[in-house]
Protein backbone atom coordinates (compact mmCIF):
# COMPACT_ATOMS: atom_id res chain seq x y z
CA UNK A 1 0.00 0.00 0.00
CA UNK A 2 1.03 3.50 -0.23
CA UNK A 3 0.33 7.27 1.15
CA UNK A 4 0.86 9.84 -1.24
CA UNK A 5 1.64 12.63 0.46
CA UNK A 6 0.24 16.16 -0.70
CA UNK A 7 -1.99 14.81 -2.97
CA UNK A 8 -5.30 15.54 -2.43
CA UNK A 9 -7.42 12.49 -4.31
CA UNK A 10 -11.31 12.85 -4.50
CA UNK A 11 -13.65 11.15 -6.59
CA UNK A 12 -14.52 12.73 -10.13
CA UNK A 13 -18.18 11.47 -10.17
CA UNK A 14 -20.73 11.71 -7.09
CA UNK A 15 -24.35 10.82 -8.07
CA UNK A 16 -27.04 11.32 -5.21
CA UNK A 17 -30.88 10.84 -5.76
CA UNK A 18 -33.98 8.92 -6.46
CA UNK A 19 -33.47 5.76 -8.10
CA UNK A 20 -29.29 6.82 -8.80
CA UNK A 21 -28.67 2.94 -8.44
CA UNK A 22 -29.75 2.42 -12.16
CA UNK A 23 -27.31 4.93 -13.29
CA UNK A 24 -24.05 3.26 -11.78
CA UNK A 25 -22.83 1.65 -14.91
CA UNK A 26 -23.86 5.05 -16.53
CA UNK A 27 -21.41 6.66 -14.07
CA UNK A 28 -18.42 4.35 -14.30
CA UNK A 29 -18.78 4.16 -17.76
CA UNK A 30 -18.03 7.93 -18.33
CA UNK A 31 -14.84 7.10 -16.17
CA UNK A 32 -13.34 4.76 -19.25
CA UNK A 33 -12.30 2.10 -16.54
CA UNK A 34 -11.03 -1.31 -18.10
CA UNK A 35 -12.75 -4.45 -17.42
CA UNK A 36 -15.68 -5.55 -15.90
CA UNK A 37 -15.78 -5.01 -12.04
CA UNK A 38 -16.24 -7.09 -8.70
CA UNK A 39 -19.41 -6.29 -6.55
CA UNK A 40 -18.09 -6.59 -2.96
CA UNK A 41 -21.37 -6.45 -0.97
CA UNK A 42 -22.92 -8.74 2.25
CA UNK A 43 -26.34 -10.27 2.82
CA UNK A 44 -28.97 -7.37 3.24
CA UNK A 45 -27.27 -5.18 0.71
CA UNK A 46 -26.47 -7.84 -1.59
CA UNK A 47 -30.40 -8.02 -2.29
CA UNK A 48 -31.29 -4.41 -2.29
CA UNK A 49 -28.67 -3.03 -4.26
CA UNK A 50 -25.94 -5.76 -5.08
CA UNK A 51 -27.95 -7.83 -7.39
CA UNK A 52 -28.95 -4.98 -9.58
CA UNK A 53 -25.44 -3.43 -9.86
CA UNK A 54 -24.00 -6.88 -11.06
CA UNK A 55 -26.62 -6.84 -13.64
CA UNK A 56 -25.96 -3.54 -14.76
CA UNK A 57 -22.33 -5.03 -15.94
CA UNK A 58 -23.41 -7.83 -17.60
CA UNK A 59 -24.15 -10.52 -14.98
CA UNK A 60 -20.48 -9.83 -13.30
CA UNK A 61 -18.86 -11.60 -10.42
CA UNK A 62 -19.87 -10.82 -6.91
CA UNK A 63 -18.57 -11.40 -3.59
CA UNK A 64 -20.13 -11.20 0.01
CA UNK A 65 -17.89 -10.29 2.98
CA UNK A 66 -19.16 -10.78 6.80
CA UNK A 67 -16.72 -8.76 8.98
CA UNK A 68 -14.55 -6.17 8.48
CA UNK A 69 -11.03 -8.02 8.70
CA UNK A 70 -7.53 -8.14 7.34
CA UNK A 71 -8.79 -11.62 6.37
CA UNK A 72 -11.68 -10.44 4.41
CA UNK A 73 -9.22 -8.21 2.64
CA UNK A 74 -7.26 -10.69 1.26
CA UNK A 75 -10.59 -13.07 0.32
CA UNK A 76 -11.63 -10.45 -1.90
CA UNK A 77 -7.98 -9.53 -3.61
CA UNK A 78 -7.77 -13.20 -4.39
CA UNK A 79 -11.64 -13.45 -5.69
CA UNK A 80 -10.54 -10.53 -7.72
CA UNK A 81 -7.40 -12.14 -8.99
CA UNK A 82 -9.94 -15.08 -9.69
CA UNK A 83 -12.25 -13.16 -12.49
CA UNK A 84 -9.75 -10.70 -13.59
CA UNK A 85 -11.60 -8.26 -12.10
CA UNK A 86 -10.99 -4.10 -13.62
CA UNK A 87 -12.27 -2.25 -10.50
CA UNK A 88 -13.92 -3.24 -7.34
CA UNK A 89 -17.76 -1.47 -6.38
CA UNK A 90 -18.50 -1.94 -2.85
CA UNK A 91 -22.43 -2.15 -2.43
CA UNK A 92 -23.23 -1.88 1.38
CA UNK A 93 -22.32 -0.10 4.96
CA UNK A 94 -19.24 0.73 6.17
CA UNK A 95 -17.43 -1.98 6.84
CA UNK A 96 -17.87 -3.22 2.99
CA UNK A 97 -16.94 -0.33 1.37
CA UNK A 98 -13.80 -0.49 3.99
CA UNK A 99 -12.97 -3.91 3.05
CA UNK A 100 -13.22 -2.87 -0.64
CA UNK A 101 -11.35 0.02 -0.91
CA UNK A 102 -8.52 -1.30 0.59
CA UNK A 103 -8.72 -4.71 -1.32
CA UNK A 104 -8.72 -1.72 -4.31
CA UNK A 105 -5.50 -0.31 -3.24
CA UNK A 106 -3.84 -3.04 -2.67
CA UNK A 107 -4.82 -4.57 -6.10
CA UNK A 108 -4.01 -1.38 -7.71
CA UNK A 109 -7.14 -1.03 -9.57
CA UNK A 110 -10.50 1.60 -9.42
CA UNK A 111 -12.98 1.69 -6.54
CA UNK A 112 -16.34 2.39 -6.79
CA UNK A 113 -18.56 3.40 -3.73
CA UNK A 114 -22.39 2.49 -3.10
CA UNK A 115 -23.55 3.11 -0.05
CA UNK A 116 -26.77 1.47 1.30
CA UNK A 117 -26.86 3.10 4.51
CA UNK A 118 -26.18 7.05 5.43
CA UNK A 119 -24.51 5.04 8.63
CA UNK A 120 -21.00 6.37 8.57
CA UNK A 121 -18.22 8.62 6.72
CA UNK A 122 -16.46 6.69 4.63
CA UNK A 123 -18.52 6.79 1.45
CA UNK A 124 -15.92 8.73 -0.14
CA UNK A 125 -12.84 9.09 1.85
CA UNK A 126 -9.65 7.16 1.37
CA UNK A 127 -9.07 5.65 4.78
CA UNK A 128 -9.81 1.89 5.45
CA UNK A 129 -10.39 1.14 9.21
CA UNK A 130 -10.13 -2.17 10.41
CA UNK A 131 -9.29 -3.85 14.03
CA UNK A 132 -6.31 -6.09 14.36
CA UNK A 133 -5.72 -7.81 17.73
CA UNK A 134 -5.73 -4.59 19.94
CA UNK A 135 -4.98 -2.09 17.66
CA UNK A 136 -6.81 -0.43 15.36
CA UNK A 137 -5.69 0.43 11.79
CA UNK A 138 -6.27 3.23 10.14
CA UNK A 139 -4.81 3.26 6.10
CA UNK A 140 -4.76 4.66 3.38
CA UNK A 141 -7.28 3.26 0.70
CA UNK A 142 -8.12 3.51 -2.57
CA UNK A 143 -10.56 6.81 -2.95
CA UNK A 144 -13.83 5.66 -4.67
CA UNK A 145 -13.69 7.37 -8.62
CA UNK A 146 -17.38 7.56 -8.38
CA UNK A 147 -19.96 7.65 -5.66
CA UNK A 148 -23.53 6.33 -6.41
CA UNK A 149 -26.13 7.21 -3.20
CA UNK A 150 -29.20 6.35 -4.05
CA UNK A 151 -31.74 8.31 -1.32
CA UNK A 152 -34.78 5.86 -1.81
CA UNK A 153 -32.34 3.26 -0.95
CA UNK A 154 -31.26 5.48 1.53
CA UNK A 155 -34.55 6.46 2.87
CA UNK A 156 -35.97 3.56 3.34
CA UNK A 157 -33.19 1.79 5.29
CA UNK A 158 -33.79 1.47 9.59
CA UNK A 159 -33.67 4.80 10.53
CA UNK A 160 -30.90 3.98 13.55
CA UNK A 161 -28.38 3.71 10.79
CA UNK A 162 -29.46 6.97 9.64
CA UNK A 163 -29.07 8.81 13.33
CA UNK A 164 -25.58 6.94 12.93
CA UNK A 165 -24.50 9.04 10.18
CA UNK A 166 -25.91 12.14 12.17
CA UNK A 167 -23.49 11.45 15.09
CA UNK A 168 -20.56 10.41 13.20
CA UNK A 169 -20.63 13.77 11.81
CA UNK A 170 -21.51 15.25 15.14
CA UNK A 171 -18.09 13.85 16.40
CA UNK A 172 -16.73 16.01 13.75
CA UNK A 173 -16.65 18.69 16.54
CA UNK A 174 -14.55 17.12 18.98
CA UNK A 175 -12.58 15.33 16.88
CA UNK A 176 -11.12 18.88 15.46
CA UNK A 177 -10.69 19.77 19.05
CA UNK A 178 -8.15 16.76 19.27
CA UNK A 179 -6.74 17.80 16.33
CA UNK A 180 -6.20 20.54 17.05
CA UNK A 181 -4.57 19.83 20.14
CA UNK A 182 -2.13 17.64 18.81
CA UNK A 183 -1.41 20.32 16.84
CA UNK A 184 -0.56 22.23 19.58
CA UNK A 185 1.05 19.72 21.60
CA UNK A 186 3.04 17.66 19.50
CA UNK A 187 2.87 19.79 16.16
CA UNK A 188 1.22 17.13 14.31
CA UNK A 189 0.65 17.84 10.73
CA UNK A 190 -2.87 20.06 10.89
CA UNK A 191 -5.08 21.59 7.60
CA UNK A 192 -7.09 24.79 8.49
CA UNK A 193 -8.79 24.34 5.43
CA UNK A 194 -9.72 20.38 6.04
CA UNK A 195 -10.48 21.25 10.08
CA UNK A 196 -13.22 24.13 9.21
CA UNK A 197 -14.84 22.02 6.36
CA UNK A 198 -15.16 19.08 8.84
CA UNK A 199 -16.57 21.75 11.83
CA UNK A 200 -18.87 23.41 9.27
CA UNK A 201 -20.06 20.31 8.16
CA UNK A 202 -21.49 19.33 12.03
CA UNK A 203 -22.57 22.58 12.12
CA UNK A 204 -25.22 22.47 8.79
CA UNK A 205 -26.27 19.16 9.71
CA UNK A 206 -26.83 20.38 13.64
CA UNK A 207 -28.80 23.62 12.31
CA UNK A 208 -30.85 20.86 10.02
CA UNK A 209 -31.37 18.56 12.64
CA UNK A 210 -35.57 19.55 12.92
CA UNK A 211 -35.46 18.69 9.13
CA UNK A 212 -34.35 15.52 9.65
CA UNK A 213 -37.03 13.00 10.18
CA UNK A 214 -37.43 9.03 9.37
CA UNK A 215 -38.63 8.47 5.77
CA UNK A 216 -38.01 11.67 4.17
CA UNK A 217 -36.19 11.58 1.71
CA UNK A 218 -34.70 14.96 1.55
CA UNK A 219 -33.09 13.61 5.36
CA UNK A 220 -31.39 10.79 3.24
CA UNK A 221 -29.91 13.78 1.00
CA UNK A 222 -29.24 16.29 3.99
CA UNK A 223 -27.41 13.53 5.46
CA UNK A 224 -25.43 11.70 2.47
CA UNK A 225 -24.44 15.25 2.01
CA UNK A 226 -22.81 15.92 4.84
CA UNK A 227 -21.31 12.34 4.60
CA UNK A 228 -19.57 12.96 1.31
CA UNK A 229 -18.31 16.66 2.59
CA UNK A 230 -16.56 14.91 6.03
CA UNK A 231 -15.28 12.28 3.67
CA UNK A 232 -13.61 15.36 1.42
CA UNK A 233 -12.32 16.50 4.56
CA UNK A 234 -10.31 13.64 5.24
CA UNK A 235 -9.27 13.21 1.78
CA UNK A 236 -7.35 17.03 2.34
CA UNK A 237 -6.44 16.03 5.20
CA UNK A 238 -4.75 12.77 3.83
CA UNK A 239 -5.73 11.11 7.18
CA UNK A 240 -9.22 10.54 9.46
CA UNK A 241 -7.50 13.25 12.06
CA UNK A 242 -10.42 16.09 10.73
CA UNK A 243 -13.20 13.34 11.76
CA UNK A 244 -12.02 11.28 14.16
CA UNK A 245 -10.40 11.82 17.44
CA UNK A 246 -10.86 10.70 20.94
CA UNK A 247 -14.40 9.77 20.54
CA UNK A 248 -13.37 7.20 17.82
CA UNK A 249 -10.86 5.81 19.99
CA UNK A 250 -13.30 5.32 22.87
CA UNK A 251 -15.27 3.59 20.26
CA UNK A 252 -12.66 1.33 18.91
CA UNK A 253 -12.36 0.43 21.92
CA UNK A 254 -15.69 -1.07 22.85
CA UNK A 255 -16.15 -2.56 19.56
CA UNK A 256 -13.01 -4.70 21.12
CA UNK A 257 -14.64 -4.82 24.46
CA UNK A 258 -18.29 -5.80 23.66
CA UNK A 259 -18.28 -6.66 19.58
CA UNK A 260 -20.91 -6.25 17.95
CA UNK A 261 -22.42 -4.33 20.58
CA UNK A 262 -23.50 -0.80 18.99
CA UNK A 263 -23.32 0.95 15.45
CA UNK A 264 -19.59 2.81 15.44
CA UNK A 265 -21.46 6.50 14.30
CA UNK A 266 -23.99 5.83 17.85
CA UNK A 267 -21.06 5.02 19.94
CA UNK A 268 -18.46 7.81 18.47
CA UNK A 269 -21.54 10.10 19.07
CA UNK A 270 -22.10 8.93 22.93
CA UNK A 271 -18.37 9.23 23.22
CA UNK A 272 -17.86 12.55 22.03
CA UNK A 273 -20.35 13.75 24.88
CA UNK A 274 -17.46 12.84 27.59
CA UNK A 275 -14.67 14.31 25.00
CA UNK A 276 -16.60 17.30 25.03
CA UNK A 277 -16.55 17.57 28.46
CA UNK A 278 -13.02 16.50 29.05
CA UNK A 279 -12.19 19.71 26.48
CA UNK A 280 -14.35 22.51 28.00
CA UNK A 281 -15.63 20.96 31.39
CA UNK A 282 -18.25 22.04 33.29
CA UNK A 283 -18.86 25.30 30.19
CA UNK A 284 -21.91 23.44 29.06
CA UNK A 285 -20.43 22.22 25.66
CA UNK A 286 -21.11 18.77 26.30
CA UNK A 287 -24.72 19.74 26.39
CA UNK A 288 -24.61 21.19 23.22
CA UNK A 289 -23.56 17.83 21.64
CA UNK A 290 -25.86 15.42 24.09
CA UNK A 291 -28.87 17.72 22.59
CA UNK A 292 -27.52 17.49 19.45
CA UNK A 293 -27.87 13.61 19.43
CA UNK A 294 -30.89 13.77 21.05
CA UNK A 295 -32.65 15.95 18.97
CA UNK A 296 -31.82 13.45 16.22
CA UNK A 297 -32.93 10.60 18.45
CA UNK A 298 -29.47 9.12 18.62
CA UNK A 299 -28.51 7.95 21.50
CA UNK A 300 -26.42 9.73 24.41
CA UNK A 301 -25.85 7.02 27.05
CA UNK A 302 -23.87 3.82 27.44
CA UNK A 303 -27.22 2.23 28.43
CA UNK A 304 -29.06 3.24 25.20
CA UNK A 305 -25.97 1.79 23.06
CA UNK A 306 -26.22 -1.80 25.18
CA UNK A 307 -22.95 -1.30 27.14
CA UNK A 308 -22.51 -1.61 30.94
CA UNK A 309 -20.90 1.47 32.78
CA UNK A 310 -17.83 -0.95 33.39
CA UNK A 311 -17.26 -1.37 29.81
CA UNK A 312 -17.91 2.14 28.55
CA UNK A 313 -15.23 3.27 31.91
CA UNK A 314 -12.95 0.61 30.80
CA UNK A 315 -12.73 2.24 26.96
CA UNK A 316 -12.21 5.18 28.06
CA UNK A 317 -9.24 4.35 30.03
CA UNK A 318 -7.47 2.48 28.12
CA UNK A 319 -9.06 3.73 24.17
CA UNK A 320 -4.99 5.60 24.01
CA UNK A 321 -3.58 2.28 23.67
CA UNK A 322 -4.78 1.45 20.62
CA UNK A 323 -3.45 3.81 17.83
CA UNK A 324 -0.23 6.36 18.21
CA UNK A 325 -3.04 9.37 17.68
CA UNK A 326 -2.36 12.27 20.93
CA UNK A 327 -6.08 13.81 21.85
CA UNK A 328 -7.03 14.82 24.81
CA UNK A 329 -7.17 11.33 26.61
CA UNK A 330 -2.99 12.38 26.76
CA UNK A 331 -1.26 9.50 27.84
CA UNK A 332 -4.48 7.88 30.00
CA UNK A 333 -7.57 9.23 31.93
CA UNK A 334 -7.78 7.49 35.10
CA UNK A 335 -10.54 5.52 36.24
CA UNK A 336 -11.56 8.39 38.82
CA UNK A 337 -11.27 10.81 36.05
CA UNK A 338 -13.64 8.46 33.23
CA UNK A 339 -16.30 7.76 35.84
CA UNK A 340 -16.61 11.65 37.28
CA UNK A 341 -16.80 12.60 33.07
CA UNK A 342 -19.23 10.02 32.39
CA UNK A 343 -21.31 10.25 35.42
CA UNK A 344 -21.81 14.26 35.02
CA UNK A 345 -22.87 13.96 31.74
CA UNK A 346 -25.29 11.13 32.23
CA UNK A 347 -23.29 8.92 30.32
CA UNK A 348 -23.67 5.90 32.53
N1 LIG B 1 -12.96 4.53 6.31
C1 LIG B 1 -13.56 5.53 6.91
O1 LIG B 1 -13.23 6.71 6.69
C2 LIG B 1 -14.65 5.21 7.87
C3 LIG B 1 -14.91 3.93 8.22
N2 LIG B 1 -15.93 3.63 9.08
C4 LIG B 1 -16.12 2.23 9.43
O2 LIG B 1 -17.41 1.80 8.97
C5 LIG B 1 -17.92 0.81 9.84
C6 LIG B 1 -19.29 1.22 10.32
O3 LIG B 1 -20.18 1.25 9.25
P1 LIG B 1 -21.72 0.89 9.46
O4 LIG B 1 -22.38 1.14 8.15
O5 LIG B 1 -22.20 1.58 10.68
O6 LIG B 1 -21.72 -0.66 9.82
P2 LIG B 1 -21.92 -1.96 8.90
O7 LIG B 1 -21.15 -1.87 7.65
O8 LIG B 1 -21.70 -3.11 9.79
O9 LIG B 1 -23.48 -1.85 8.53
C7 LIG B 1 -24.44 -2.01 9.53
C8 LIG B 1 -25.52 -2.99 9.08
O10 LIG B 1 -26.44 -2.32 8.22
C9 LIG B 1 -26.76 -3.18 7.13
N3 LIG B 1 -27.30 -2.36 6.05
C10 LIG B 1 -26.63 -1.55 5.19
N4 LIG B 1 -27.52 -0.94 4.36
C11 LIG B 1 -28.76 -1.38 4.70
C12 LIG B 1 -30.08 -1.13 4.23
N5 LIG B 1 -30.31 -0.26 3.22
N6 LIG B 1 -31.11 -1.76 4.83
C13 LIG B 1 -30.91 -2.63 5.85
N7 LIG B 1 -29.68 -2.92 6.35
C14 LIG B 1 -28.63 -2.30 5.77
C15 LIG B 1 -25.46 -3.87 6.86
O11 LIG B 1 -25.65 -5.02 6.08
C16 LIG B 1 -24.98 -4.19 8.29
O12 LIG B 1 -25.61 -5.36 8.76
C17 LIG B 1 -16.93 0.68 10.99
O13 LIG B 1 -16.11 -0.45 10.78
C18 LIG B 1 -16.14 1.99 10.92
O14 LIG B 1 -14.85 1.86 11.47
C19 LIG B 1 -16.75 4.60 9.58
C20 LIG B 1 -16.53 5.91 9.27
C21 LIG B 1 -15.47 6.32 8.39
O1 LIG C 1 -14.69 6.59 11.44
C1 LIG C 1 -13.93 7.35 10.90
C2 LIG C 1 -14.29 8.78 10.66
O2 LIG C 1 -15.62 9.01 10.99
C3 LIG C 1 -12.61 6.88 10.48
O3 LIG C 1 -11.83 7.01 11.57
P1 LIG C 1 -10.76 5.93 12.05
O4 LIG C 1 -9.53 6.32 11.33
O5 LIG C 1 -10.69 6.20 13.53
O6 LIG C 1 -11.27 4.58 11.76
ZN1 LIG D 1 -16.50 7.50 12.30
Amino acid sequence: MFNKRGWIRLPRNVVVGHGVLSQTAAAVEELHLAGTPLVVTSPTPRKLAAESVAEQFGGCSMVTVEEASFAEVQRVIEEAENCEAGFLVGVGGGKVIDIAKMASDELGIGFVSVPTAASHDGIVSGRGSVPEGNNRHSVAAEPPLVVVADTGIIADAPWRLTTAGCADIISNYTAVKDWELAHRLKNVEYSEYASALSRMTAEMLVDNADSIRPGLEESAWLVVKALVSSGVAMSIAGSSRPASGAEHLISHQLDRIAPGTALHGHQVGVASIVTEYLHSGSMGRWENVQEALGALGAPTTAEELGHSPEDFVEAMTTAHEIRDRYTILGDGVSEDAAIEAATVTGVI
